[in-house]
């Protein structure tokens, strides 16, 4: 492993990041075509949070924060820090001290492949974050890790200055450059959502709408009454 920290790591501008988090993490999974999901691993401290920002990473050993200090000096507003560890690891290496540090910098929130720890007080200042697991035990500052190298967290290669979008539904990661299409697609199927929310309201079944009825009957799906199920 290259023990660096990498600086100046280009972002995508903050007003398309924020226009991209309000669709949420499932409407911009399904917009990039089912792309991007960390998996179900990493859960949030706070429901009801939902965030964007650029990432900056940190790969820490196992049981050892010292490189998350040294990610905070790398982090800007509108970032989310992203930590993963050389091998598995549920340590809370990570609390209440540093989201203050974070919170300071602007920092949005935090995405761990770790444990997180001081529950309580996260939630009394508000700042999210989402991890592999809720942890007291503590850690060490020993040994030397990387800032701002690509990482993988969950089924995900994140590269720094990613924009890591966070809510109830997990995490996703949107490469960079993806952003400016992520959003087009993103509002096409918001109205296309929309349309489909009205038509269910008016009573539209998904069975018409998707012409699910041909599918099933191509399927060899047959429609039997209770009767002659043997129901009684
Ligand atoms: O200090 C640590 O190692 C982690 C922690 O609890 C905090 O940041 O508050
Ligand atoms: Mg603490």
């Amino acid at each position: 492993m290259d023990t660096v920290v990498v600086t100046d790591v280009p972002r995508a501008p903050l007003v398309a990041i924020d226009r991209l988090a309000l669709f949420g993490v499932a409407t911009v999974h399904e917009a990039l075509g089912r792309t991007g999901f960390l998996g179900t691993a990493h859960r949030p401290t706070h429901l009801g949070s939902r965030i964007g920002g650029s990432a900056v990473t940190a790969l820490c050993w196992p049981g050892d924060n010292l490189m998350i200090h040294a990610a905070v000096e790398q982090c800007r507003p509108g970032d989310v820090l992203v930590v993963t560890t050389t091998s598995p690891c549920t340590d809370g290496m990570f609390g209440e001290l540093l989201a203050t540090s974070l919170q300071e910098r602007g920092v949005r929130g935090l995405v761990i492949d770790a444990g997180v720890r001081d529950i309580a007080e996260l939630h009394a200042i508000g700042f999210p974050v989402w991890s592999r697991a809720v942890s007291a035990q503590g850690t060490v500052k020993s040994t030397a890790g990387a800032v701002n190298v690509p990482v993988v967290v969950g089924a995900q290669r994140i590269n720094p200055g990613d924009v890591i979008l966070a809510d109830d539904d997990g995490v996703l990661c949107v490469p960079r450059d993806d952003v400016p299409s992520a959003l087009e697609r993103a509002h096409a199927r918001v109205d296309k959502e929309e349309a489909t929310r009205q038509a269910f309201r008016d009573g539209q079944l998904g069975l018409d709408r998707y012409g699910l009825r041909e599918k099933l009957a191509a399927l060899g799906v047959r429609y039997v009454t209770a009767a002659e199920y043997g129901v009684r």
